[in-house]
């Protein structure tokens, strides 16, 4: 069954899902779009809802990257089967979210002052206030969100990239734990390989 991605040419939101499925060993075209060229009416109607990720299996479509990880991930088997583990780990991925609108507000301002005075209140509170609480959670729980490797890090590696991306800096480097799991995720079997050979995203 044919098996697309389709995204903008960046990491964003669908860079964990990338990552998961080249982990899961999965074949899938890997469609881009460039964002410079957005929105392309005909590609952005034929959306369910007008945005990306969308994933497609076959002839169905999946929308949200969220659901599209979890997905992939229940199929690579990085999903505990307990119902409050999930949760447990759900609420983890709503909160590293979170963490995200702050970017994405960030990412939509159009006005310099204002995108410069959410940047700052970003570098100086936010990523603080989520991070020094993943970093601790992390290394009480051997260094994963679900005490073992579950998708939920997938998501939080990708997040970190994109954020390191659109802010210019490095959050691994401050939080050592968060530094040494992004590592690990970028060493999977299938993740390695991906990663050594994409390209440098451009924003
Ligand atoms: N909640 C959605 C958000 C999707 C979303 O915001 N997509 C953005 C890119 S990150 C998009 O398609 N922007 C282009 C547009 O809205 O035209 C998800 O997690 O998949």
């Amino acid at each position: 069954m044919a098996k697309k991605l389709h995204y903008f040419n960046l990491n964003g939101l669908a860079e964990s899902i990338r990552y998961l499925l080249h982990y899961a060993g999965e074949k899938f075209e890997d469609v881009r779009y460039d964002l410079k060229s957005w929105p392309d009416k005909k590609v952005k109607e034929s959306l369910p809802y007008g945005q990306l990720p969308l994933y497609e299996e076959g002839g169905a479509k999946l929308t949200q990257s969220l659901a599209i990880a979890r997905y992939i991930a229940v199929k690579a088997n990085l999903l505990p089967t307990d119902p409050w583990e999930q949760a447990v780990l759900d609420s983890f991925v709503f909160t590293i979210y979170d963490f995200w609108s702050k970017v994405g507000t960030f990412i939509k301002e159009q006005d310099p002052a204002r995108k410069a005075a959410i940047k700052k209140e970003i570098i100086d509170e936010n990523i603080d206030f989520y991070f020094s609480r993943f970093e601790k959670y992390l290394k009480e729980n051997k260094g994963h969100f679900g005490g073992k490797l579950t998708w939920v890090d997938f998501v939080l590696v990708g997040i970190v990239e994109s954020a390191n991306l659109f802010l210019g800096v490095e959050i691994q480097k401050i939080y050592p734990t968060v530094g040494m799991l992004v590592k690990e995720v970028l060493s999977l079997p299938g993740v390695k390989e991906y990663v050594a050979t994409r390209k440098p995203y451009v924003i």
